[in-house]
């Protein structure tokens, strides 16, 4: 255990999970300067135990996806238009899927155990996400409940879902996630349980000795054991979430333009194109590579979403051209969650919005809506996986 012994209680906000565990984990709460998310990184390191840093940022393998994932990005040159007319107040970055109205293309993505990164957990990145107007989609892994994530964020929300093999935990989770007002489920299709870096294992797995799965508490209504997920997903699955909930289901950690006719034709309202941020298997192609062909595949029957290595306002602007209705941010969010807490969470999705709204004005779209390939030339090893 990462557990040093030493004291970390003051500053915890008062919701805060409690006993602390000595662990340290970060207490702040204020808004951050944001340069770039990029910059974020090292300070977060110095803000949190060492445990919690190596758990965020690493991932598997030899982490070749992981920086796939970035090095793809620079395959994807946007074609800027000039003398369009575009002023900053015409440029309009809301974006509606399945139902809920985003003032910015991006939402906050899944992530689990918060507690490794800040004292207050998940409580504290939903809300920060609501006072940035951001979607928050709550982990199946979180260690605050659904109920008091739900409570915390003022903005939209969707919960994401790992499948139990018991049936009835997995009813029981989709029924609360319903009750608490989630307004679609995300199945993750991509993961076994915990991103398992090289440098996490090496230091022998160290979740801090306190570290709970606050949805199968049964103290707070919770019930069966977050490990024993179901692996044997077929698109038969996703039916009893739809029976369950009658919410619409998002399908998470796609990369392979065949398995799209299937999970639509099992009832999948939404499409997200993932690699789980490099996570959970290494040597997969960076998710901006298969967007195009995960796209061309759904062919507008249904929203495409993407996550995994989006960074930078022109990361979101080559992922909306190449056939994405809105993505998903990790990594950064946590950065801005350990240096701040909620106010650097709001920082950070709004230092990404206000990026986004100059890369846009000098790009010459005018809305998220004028973007689609031809904004992009396509080079490098996507374009040699985009010919077959
Ligand atoms: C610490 C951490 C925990 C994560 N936990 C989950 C999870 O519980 N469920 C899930 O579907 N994805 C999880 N993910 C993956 C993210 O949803 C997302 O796919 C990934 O972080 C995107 O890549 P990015 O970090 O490069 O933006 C996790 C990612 C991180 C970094
Ligand atoms: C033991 C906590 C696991 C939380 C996150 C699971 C996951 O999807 C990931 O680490 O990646």
């Amino acid at each position: 255990q990462a557990d040093t012994g030493s004291e970390a209680t003051a500053g915890v906000a008062s919701d805060a999970v409690s006993p602390p565990s000595g662990y340290g984990a970060s207490t702040a709460s204020s808004h951050i300067d944001v340069i770039s998310l990029p910059r974020l990184r090292e300070p977060f390191r110095e803000a949190i135990p060492e445990a919690g840093y190596v758990f965020v940022t690493g991932a598997k393998g030899d982490e070749w996806t992981l920086r796939e994932n970035r090095r793809a990005m620079e395959d994807f040159r946007i074609m800027t238009h000039r003398l369009t007319g575009v002023s900053s107040g015409d440029v309009d970055l809301s974006v509606e899927i399945l139902g809920e109205r985003m003032p910015f293309p991006f939402f906050v993505a899944p992530m689990g155990a918060h507690r490794m990164t800040h004292e207050e957990g998940e409580v504290a990145t939903a809300r920060g996400a609501g006072m940035a107007g951001a979607l928050y989609c709550s982990s199946g892994a979180s260690n605050r409940t659904l109920e008091e994530i739900a409570e915390a964020t003022t903005g939209s929300k969707w919960f994401q879902l790992y499948f139990n093999r018991d049936e009835d935990v997995t009813r029981s989770l989709l029924r609360r996630a319903k009750a608490a007002g989630y307004s679609a489920i995300v199945l993750t299709a991509d993961a076994l349980g915990p991103g398992t870096p090289d440098d996490f294992l090496a230091m022998g797995m160290p979740f801090r000795s306190d570290m709970t799965f606050g949805n199968h508490d049964p103290a707070k209504g919770g019930s069966g054991d977050f490990f024993a997920q179901k692996v044997d997903l077929t698109p038969e699955d996703i039916k009893l979430i739809k029976d369950e909930t009658g919410l619409p289901v998002i399908v998470k950690g796609i990369l392979r333009p065949e398995d799209v006719d299937p999970i639509i034709a099992g009832g999948a309202d939404a499409i997200q194109v993932s690699n789980h941020g490099g996570r959970q298997i290494d040597g997969v192609p960076g998710a901006i590579s298969a967007l195009p062909l995960v796209a061309r595949a759904v062919n507008g029957r249904v929203p495409v979403i993407m996550d995994s290595g989006i960074r930078r306002g022109i990361d979101v602007i080559r992922a909306l051209s190449m056939g994405a209705d809105c993505v998903a941010v990790g990594r950064p969010v946590m950065y801005g969650l350990g240096l701040g807490g909620a106010p650097g969470v709001q920082s950070v999705l709004e230092a990404l919005a206000s990026e986004l709204r100059s890369d846009m004005l000098l790009t010459g779209a005018r809305s998220v809506a004028d973007l689609d390939p031809s904004y992009i030339s396509v080079t490098g090893p996507s374009a040699t996986m985009q010919e077959g």
